[in-house]
């Protein structure tokens, strides 16, 4: 078989008892998966939920807390005996294992987002396995990825895996929540993740976990967007992941085989950036970037709303105020003031580079799919 690079997911209650703490019989049986599934070859990075979970008992707490202080506390606690049990299990696997800990934050500036990248490429390429989570004890509420999910489908657009994951308490995709309807039929194959599955998912999840499998799904149909095939599913034993792998999970799979990848730079720029202004641009130039791979110039530009500088990420509407998509713009919204609309020549005059002016080129640029995810150009 093909070696693959591949995203495993952990959720809470597949790692903690159902009143909180740590299971390490539950870890133990994850390590050793993972450990095969690296032995046979493979590539494989770990996003593990579990640090509230594991913490929040040593901390007094009769349930997992709901206050932001509770549960960021509680993750300081458990994240530290999450790392300590993962990286003892997986060293009598010879196994060097890795910790990284995410915030969105840490992700929305360029450089931090390939820096990011770069850590991980160069962990793999050590054969270290990197776990990552996300960096609850300091996450700022409203800027975090909203759970694990989401984050292990970043994660594997991060790394361009081909195969994410998702282990969970349940045995896939049920048509309706089976705790409130036992006979609900399963999904044992999704090409795609329609934004009506999504709506019609439930977001209530275990005692432990958040998200439920409405997370799960909208999770699936990122990673889908951005070249990985998906797994949502649980299994038993040291043999699970290899099952899974070879398509005989106990749960969803979603996706045909090999997908486009998309460029990282892309990805940061659909997923990550936060635009910092607004470009009106007339029918012509919304066309042209967005179906036509073309990149905008002066001339198409209408309008600029907001202050931003050169190499800022700015929006772009068409003249009905539908987002068209996002890219890295070349020049401070002052300096464009003074050449939208002109042709090239026209603004060489008033920027006197002597260069064919470019607003926004294709390179930098993404095209809005409507689906809050991504398009592959
Ligand atoms: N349509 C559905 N199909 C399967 N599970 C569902 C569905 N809707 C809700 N669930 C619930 O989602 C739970 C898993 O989500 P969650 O507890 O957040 O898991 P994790 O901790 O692994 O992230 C299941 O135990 C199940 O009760
Ligand atoms: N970062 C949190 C996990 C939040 C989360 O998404 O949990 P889960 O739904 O169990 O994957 C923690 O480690 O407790």
């Amino acid at each position: 078989m093909k070696k693959k690079r591949i995203v495993v997911k952990i959720g809470s209650s597949s790692l903690t008892n159902v009143n909180g703490g740590l299971c390490l019989e539950k870890l133990q049986e994850h390590v050793e998966a993972l450990a095969r599934l690296k032995e046979a070859g493979h590539e494989v990075i770990l996003v593990s939920s579990g640090a509230v979970a594991a913490g929040f008992t040593d901390l007094g707490y009769a349930m997992r807390p709901v206050s932001i202080v509770g549960k960021q506390a509680a993750a300081s606690v458990g994240q530290g005996q999450l790392l300590q049990a993962y990286s003892e299990e997986f060293k009598k696997h010879r196994v060097v294992s890795a910790q990284l800990l995410l915030t969105r934050q840490n992700l929305l500036a360029k450089d931090l987002y390939q820096n990011a990248e770069a850590t991980l490429s160069e962990l793999l390429k050590r054969k270290v396995l990197p776990i990552i989570n996300e960096n609850d004890s300091v996450s700022v509420e409203g800027l975090t990825f909203g759970d694990n999910d989401m984050l292990s489908a970043l994660v594997s657009g991060l790394v361009q895996a081909q195969l994410l994951v998702i282990l969970t308490d349940i045995n896939g995709i049920y048509r309706e929540n089976p705790r409130t309807n036992p006979n609900a039929e399963r999904y044992d194959f999704l090409s795609e993740i329609p934004d009506e599955l999504i709506e019609a998912t439930s977001s209530e999840g275990s005692e432990l976990g958040t998200g439920g499998m409405k997370s799960k799904v909208e999770a699936a149909q990122t990673a889908l967007a951005l070249g990985a095939q998906v797994f949502i599913g649980t299994g038993a034993g040291s043999e699970k992941l290899l099952k899974i792998l070879e398509g005989d999970g106990d749960g969803t799979y979603i996706g045909d085989d090999p997908q486009a990848t998309v460029k990282n730079s892309k990805q940061w720029l659909a997923l990550h950036s936060i635009p910092l202004g607004k470009i009106k641009v007339d029918n012509g130039a919304a066309l042209a970037i967005s179906e036509q791979g073309r990149s905008l110039l002066p001339v198409g530009v209408i309008d600029i709303a907001g202050n931003f500088t050169a190499n800022d990420v700015v929006e772009v509407i068409d003249p009905a105020g539908q987002i068209v998509g996002r890219g890295q713009v070349n020049y401070s919204s002052e300096e464009l003031l003074e050449i939208k609309g002109l042709c090239s020549q026209e603004a060489n005059v008033i920027t006197k580079t002597g260069k064919r002016q470019v607003v926004i080129h294709r390179n930098q640029w993404f095209s809005h799919t409507g689906k809050g995810t991504i398009t592959h150009e």
